[in-house]
């Protein structure tokens, strides 16, 4: 299988619309592609606070319609990143797409955990409730979004569902790139599943982005891994080796739930 990543340059100096054509035809380049990537809240920045209430759009939006062409020209799977989603009933929502090859939508992820503590996201978005998988023909997707990959419940969640790729798009930031690389590992060799990370490169809100989009196998060894701009991961990988990982080092059977709290 072969997966596109595309690390996109987001900064102040190229406007919404304007990123979101330079994108369009990006992925339009993808052609012969299984699956391609795009990062978290590319159109305005993952930490442009101030925008995500002018450049919220309805689901089914700019973004939306140039990102259903783009897959269906290039005939690949597209998880088009995510938008700022404003919710007729009012709310907005950091939401990620999916695509099919022929520009149809198969899924639509609320991230769960918003980021910023007491700002940011985490007060201007709602949360998702609800996890998402997607059946392609030679695997289950698993989405999560950015922060999201801080909690290892919520990947557990996708693999109890079927999920064997994880795909977690992001806008994360330098100063914690060590944690993004680690983790993106760990959840890896935790579910004994692929995982693939797109990143943001560029600076955004005075944020500098961290980039190093990266792909890991079932075994946590790094299939590839971007550097700091703008560029396309492109990496091939056999979706078998989630099967052949869980079989032959079966620590997943292992798993003992409903664990007790501590006697007091
Ligand atoms: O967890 C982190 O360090 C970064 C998370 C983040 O930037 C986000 O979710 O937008």
């Amino acid at each position: 299988m072969r997966a596109s990543l595309l690390q996109i340059d987001v900064n102040e100096g190229e406007s919404v619309e304007s990123r979101r054509r330079r994108v369009a035809a990006l992925v339009r380049e993808q052609a012969g592609a299984d699956l391609v990537v795009l990062p978290e809240l590319w159109t305005t920045g993952a930490f442009a606070y101030d925008g995500f209430a002018d450049e919220a759009e309805p689901l089914e939006g700019p973004t939306y319609e140039a990102m259903a062409k783009a897959a269906s020209d290039a005939g690949v799977w597209l998880h088009a990143g995510s938008i700022p989603e404003r919710d007729p009933e009012g709310p907005l929502y950091n939401t990620s797409l999916v695509f099919s090859p022929s520009g149809e939508p198969v899924a639509a992820y609320r991230k769960i955990h918003r980021f910023g503590f007491d700002k940011g996201e985490a007060v201007l978005m709602a949360a998702g409730e609800d996890l998402v998988t997607v059946r392609l023909p030679e695997t289950t997707l698993g989405v999560a979004t950015c922060y999201d990959l801080r909690f290892p419940e919520l990947f557990r969640g996708l693999v109890d569902a079927g999920a064997e790729t994880l795909v977690v798009p992001a806008g994360w930031p330098e100063r914690r790139r060590a944690h993004w690389t680690l983790l993106a590992q760990a959840r890896a060799v935790e579910n004994q599943a692929f995982v693939l990370a797109c990143g943001t490169a560029g600076t955004h809100a005075g944020v500098p982005q961290a980039g190093h989009s990266i792909v890991v196998d079932p075994w946590g060894e790094v299939l590839a891994q971007a550097g700091a701009g703008e560029q396309v991961l492109t990496v091939e990988f056999d979706p078998g080796k989630v099967a052949v990982t869980r079989d032959q080092f079966p620590a997943l059977k292992d798993r003992m739930l409903g664990l007790a709290a501590p006697r007091r």
